[in-house]
């Protein structure tokens, strides 16, 4: 199936069976080169599913995925990564024990293929020195770089998480709920962060807060019960009913409450 050349990501009529259950249901979404894109949805709406069928995670009963117009649907977690689609991880054990600068010195390491003896690394390759100092300042870390990751605020260990996904040089980033479970007073350094993302990444947010999503997003894909309701921009969507419907039916009332606040301006 041919892919849109405007599309840095493009997954064409993907079904997930699991059983006797379809979690993603002829699901068709369109990231533009560049794009800021958002992808909303009540819980059990299979965003989740969605996401692992993108990155690889999980294999599609059906449809298709192209990467930069290149057909990827049979392609491991791995080969996709190394294509450029990247997604963010929460921080596992072993970067916890690691600074921000050990770990972002690890992934840069690794990445140009220089391998993960990253003091020898970091002695010797002025490239990666430059690459880690760069990433610090883009991602507020310099003034913790030093500190033990698993002793950094909570806000600051999501930064880091987006910087670790930036090192693998991503040409489309799959942002999973970053300000999820962040202190309000954390969040604006996040915020300032996600608004600064380079151009060039096209960058997919999957995210609960409506704040977010619509300070952020220039379109939106709102999925409900496997399928897709409505894609459009922001106004569209605020606007629509049936996506106003949606997050009453749900009674979220964090969702809605917020999402209130947006359609009446
Ligand atoms: N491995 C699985 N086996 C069976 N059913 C699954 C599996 N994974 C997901 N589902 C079902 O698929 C549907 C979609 O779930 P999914 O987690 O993708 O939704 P979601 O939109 O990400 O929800 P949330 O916002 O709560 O994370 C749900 O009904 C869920 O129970």
């Amino acid at each position: 199936m041919s892919a849109n050349p405007s599309y840095a990501l493009e997954a064409k009529g993907l079904v997930k069976r699991f059983g006797g259950i379809t979690a993603t249901n002829n699901v068709s979404i369109g990231l533009e080169k560049g794009g800021r894109h958002a992808l909303i949805g009540p819980n059990g709406a299979g965003k989740t599913t969605l996401v692992h069928l993108l990155t690889g995670v999980l294999t599609a009963s059906e449809g298709s995925i192209h990467l930069q117009g290149n057909d990827i649907t049979g392609l491991s977690v791995h080969e996709r990564a190394r294509r450029g689609l990247v997604r963010t991880f929460q921080i596992n054990q072993l970067f916890d024990s690691l600074t921000p600068l050990q770990t972002l010195a690890l992934v840069v390491s690794q990445h140009s293929g220089l391998g993960t003896k990253m003091w020898q690394v970091m002695g010797s390759s002025k490239k990666v020195v430059q690459r880690c100092e760069h990433l610090l300042e883009q991602f507020h870390l310099m003034d913790v770089r030093d500190q033990l990751t698993k002793e950094l605020p909570y806000g600051k260990r999501r930064q880091l998480e987006i910087a670790i996904a930036l090192a693998c040089e991503p040409k489309v980033l799959l942002l999973d709920e970053p300000v999820a479970g962040v202190p309000a007073s954390e969040r604006g350094e996040l915020l300032q962060i996600v608004d600064a993302l380079p151009p060039d990444v096209s960058v997919l947010l999957i995210e609960h807060d409506m704040d977010l999503v619509f300070s952020f997003a220039k379109r939106m894909t709102v999925m409900v019960n496997g399928g897709v309701l409505l894609e459009g921009d922001p106004d569209t969507i605020a606007n629509d009913e049936r996506v106003k419907a949606v997050y009453l039916g749900h009674g979220d009332s964090v969702e809605f409450d917020t999402f209130e606040e947006i359609i009446s301006g």
